[in-house]
C-alpha cells in the first residue's frame, strides 16, 4: 500500500521505517527541513536502537522517502498517519493541539477524497470526532503504544493493536496495512473514536500511576526504616500486581507520561469527571526529584555551594537520548542554581543536554565525570553504570558518597569498596540509622 506518515520525530519516523519493513511504500513528511535531510541520508537525529538500519535499509531499497511537502505527500498516500506532537499547553495543564490540527488541515487539503486520515499523536478525547466533523476526508485514530528504546520491535510486535473507527471500510483498510502483524496473532481491539482515544490516555495514566505508587512506598519505606526494592519484588510475585513498572527511584519523565496524565485530567475536568488522584501521581513523582536533591544538600552538609557534583545520566531512561522532562537534569539544574559545580555524563543525552541547559558542566565519561567529585548521584540506569568497577571509582573522586536514584546499583558491592552508599526507598547504612528504643 503507499503510506505517508506525517511528522517523523521519535514516533513517526520509526512508524515509516516499519511500515516499509511490512512491504508498504512509504513517504515520511517532516515540517522540520533538517529533519528531513538528515532523514534521507540514512541518519536518525535521535538515538533508537535499530531505526538507523532499518531506515537505511529502505531509504536503499526505494520503500521509504522523505520530504517536506504535504502536497506531495497528500497525493501519493492512500493512508496518512498523523505522529505529530501533542505537547502541554504553555497556559494549562491541556494538550496543545496546534500541530495536530495543522497537520491534519494540510494533508486533507491535497488527500485523494477516498484516502483515510489516521491520527496517531496521543490526544484529548473527542479531538477525532471534532476532526472528523471538519474534514472532507475519513478520519481513523491508532494510538500508539511504543516504549523509546524499544520502539521498532514494539512497532513490529505490539502487545496489542488498537483502531477507533467509523466504517467497516476503514477497519478493512488499517486491517491491510497491519496485516503481516496481525498474521503474527497480535489482538486487534476496534473500537469507536472515544475509547480508541481512551485505551491511550488511560494506558499511560496506569503506568504513571503504578510508577508513582511505588514511589510513595518508597517515601513511606524511608520514613519507617523499610527496603522498597524488597516491597517491589514481594507484591510483585502477585500475578495479579506483577512485577513490571514497579522500579522506585526518581520517577518518571520523558516526552509522554508527564503531559499524558495532566492532559488527561485536565480533560477530565471538562467533561466534568475527576480524576484528581493523578494530580496525586504527579506530585509524587515530583516528590522525588524533590527527595534527591534534598539527600544531595544532606550528603554535603547542608548546602551544596561549592561542592563537585557528579550526575551519571541525562536522559529520561537508558537507551534514549530524550532529555524531555529528564529527571536526572531537572535535579542536577536545581543543585547548579543552589551553586553545586556540576558534571554530568550520559552515553547518548549529552548534546541534547548541552543545548537545553549550557550551563552544566558535562563529560565524556563516566570516569571524568567522577574525577574529584565530592558526591556521585546515580540518576539514569544505563548498563555501563553498573558496571563501573566502586572501587576504581573510589580512587577517581574526593570523597566516596554515592545516590543511587534508580534502585539498579549493587549496594553492597559499593559498600565493600568503601563507599557511603544511599538508595532512594532504602535504608541508610547502618551507622546512619536513628538508634531506636532510646
Ligand atoms: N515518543 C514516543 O515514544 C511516543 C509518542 N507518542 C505520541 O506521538 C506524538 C508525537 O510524539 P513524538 O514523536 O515524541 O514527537 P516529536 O516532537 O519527536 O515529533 C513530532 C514531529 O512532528 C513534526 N511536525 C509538526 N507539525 C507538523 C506538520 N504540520 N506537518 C509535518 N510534520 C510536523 C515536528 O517537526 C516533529 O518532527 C505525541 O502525541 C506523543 O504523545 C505516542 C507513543 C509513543
Ligand atoms: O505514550 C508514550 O509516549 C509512551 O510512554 C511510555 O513510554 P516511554 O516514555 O518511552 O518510557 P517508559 O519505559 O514508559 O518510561 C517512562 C519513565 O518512567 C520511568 N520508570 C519506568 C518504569 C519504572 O518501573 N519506574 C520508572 O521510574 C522511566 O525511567 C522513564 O523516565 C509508555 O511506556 C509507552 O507505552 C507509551 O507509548
Amino acid at each position: 500500500m503507499r503510506l505517508t506518515v506525517i511528522g517523523t520525530g521519535y514516533l513517526g519516523a520509526t512508524h515509516a521505517a516499519c511500515m516499509a519493513e511490512l512491504g508498504h511504500e512509504v513517504v515520511g513528511v517532516d515540517v522540520d527541513p533538517d529533519k528531513i535531510a538528515a532523514l534521507r541520508a540514512g541518519q536518525v537525529p535521535f538515538h533508537e536502537p535499530g531505526l538507523p538500519e532499518l531506515i537505511r535499509k529502505h531509504t536503499a531499497t526505494g520503500r521509504l522517502r522523505f520530504t517536506t511537502d504535504h502536497t506531495e505527500a497528500g497525493a501519493f498516500g492512500e493512508v496518512h498517519f498523523v505522529c505529530v506532537g501533542t505537547p502541554q499547553r504553555k497556559d494549562s495543564e491541556g494538550a496543545d493541539l496546534t500541530y495536530v490540527d495543522a497537520a491534519f488541515a494540510a494533508i486533507a487539503e491535497h488527500a485523494a477524497e477516498d484516502s483515510l486520515l489516521v491520527g496517531k499523536s496521543t490526544v484529548p478525547v473527542g479531538t477525532a470526532e471534532r476532526l472528523a466533523g471538519t474534514l472532507g476526508v475519513e478520519v481513523a485514530w491508532n494510538p500508539e503504544f511504543l516504549r523509546e528504546g524499544f520502539a521498532v520491535e514494539d512497532t513490529l510486535r505490539p502487545d496489542r493493536l488498537v483502531i477507533g473507527v467509523r466504517s467497516a471500510h476503514a477497519e478493512t483498510i488499517l486491517r491491510k496495512v497491519y496485516e503481516p502483524v496481525l498474521e503474527a496473532g497480535t489482538p486487534l481491539v476496534t473500537a469507536d473514536f472515544p475509547t480508541a482515544e481512551l485505551v491511550k490516555t488511560a494506558a499511560n495514566a496506569f503506568l504513571a500511576t503504578k510508577i508513582s505508587f511505588i514511589n510513595a512506598m518508597a517515601e513511606l519505606c524511608e520514613a519507617a526504616g523499610g527496603d522498597v526494592g524488597v516491597l517491589a519484588q514481594a507484591i510483585g510475585h502477585d500475578d495479579r500486581i506483577g512485577k513490571k513498572f514497579l522500579r522506585a527511584g526518581v520517577g518518571f519523565g520523558g516526552g509522554c507520561l508527564p503531559k499524558d496524565i495532566r492532559a488527561f485530567a485536565h480533560r477530565a475536568d471538562e467533561l466534568g469527571v475527576s480524576l484528581a488522584f493523578l494530580r496525586e501521581v504527579d506530585a509524587i513523582n515530583m516528590r522525588r526529584r524533590d527527595k534527591v536533591v534534598e539527600l544531595a544538600r544532606e550528603l554535603c552538609g547542608g548546602a551544596v555551594l561549592g561542592a563537585r557534583i557528579a550526575v551519571l545520566g541525562a536522559a529520561f531512561k537508558p537507551d534514549s537520548d530524550d532529555i524531555r522532562d529528564s529527571p536526572a537534569l531537572n535535579v542536577a539544574a536545581r543543585l547548579r542554581l543552589d551553586g553545586a559545580d556540576v558534571t554530568v555524563y550520559d552515553p547518548e543525552a549529552l548534546d541534547n543536554a548541552r543545548k537545553a541547559f549550557p550551563l552544566l558542566g558535562y563529560a565524556l565519561s563516566a570516569e571524568e565525570a567522577l574525577r574529584g567529585a565530592d558526591l556521585v548521584l546515580h540518576l539514569t540506569e544505563w548498563p555501563q553504570f553498573r558496571e563501573i568497577d566502586p572501587e576504581r571509582a573510589a580512587s577517581l573522586v574526593a570523597r566516596p558518597l554515592i545516590v543511587d536514584g534508580r534502585g539498579a546499583l549493587d549496594g553492597d558491592r559499593w559498600s565493600a569498596a568503601g563507599w557511603h552508599f544511599r538508595a532512594l526507598g532504602r535504608p541508610a547504612p547502618v551507622e546512619e540509622r536513628p538508634l531506636q528504643g532510646l
